[in-house]
């Protein structure tokens, strides 16, 4: 098994940069969707299921499958031998914020239901601001895993 992981290693690597960028532009994106629909345009009018068909294709076909690969080839990359040395910081920092992003992927399909439901209470200003958690997030995972404190 762990000969098969090393074989695959540059492979897998491939495989899960691929899925964070896919990830990546969904929890960037979805968030700026969120403030044009609440900002500019009115509950049950026409141009407000238009918005919910985007939300959702975006939020089921491209980011549920991404952040499921994301984790299935990280997992696999935490397996493969000599890749992780636990004594480093950079495993905890990573995994925190790694943890803090599928937390916001989370709360990010819970507002959509909001919209679907016709009881969204956030203002166009929480969705600005939530804008910049994947984007601080993504800074300390990269810096960790390419700089490995
Ligand atoms: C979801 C759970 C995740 C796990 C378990 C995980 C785990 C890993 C592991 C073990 C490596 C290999 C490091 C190495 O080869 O030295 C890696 C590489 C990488 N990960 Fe993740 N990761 C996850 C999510 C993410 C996210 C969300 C991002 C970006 C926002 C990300 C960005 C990267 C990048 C850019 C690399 C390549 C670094 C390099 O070797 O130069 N990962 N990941």
């Amino acid at each position: 098994m762990s000969e098969f992981l090393s074989n695959l290693y540059p492979w897998t690597k491939s495989l899960h940069i691929i899925a964070v960028l896919t990830w990546m532009a969904g929890l960037f994106y979805l968030p700026r969707i969120f403030v044009y629909h609440t900002e500019k345009v009115t509950p049950g009018h026409e141009t407000d299921a238009l918005f919910q068909v985007m939300e959702m294709k975006l939020y089921r076909y491209i980011m549920n499958p991404s952040i499921i690969a994301v984790w299935i080839f990280g997992l696999a990359l935490v397996l493969t031998p000599n890749v992780v040395y636990w004594d480093s910081i950079w495993p905890y920092t990573k995994g925190a914020c790694v943890i803090a992003m599928t937390w916001f992927h989370m709360w990010l399909g819970a507002r959509r239901k909001d919209f679907v439901a016709g009881r969204n209470t956030r203002t166009g200003r929480t969705f600005r601001m939530m804008n910049e958690v994947p984007t601080l997030l993504m800074l300390v995972i990269v810096f960790s895993v390419v700089v490995k404190f």
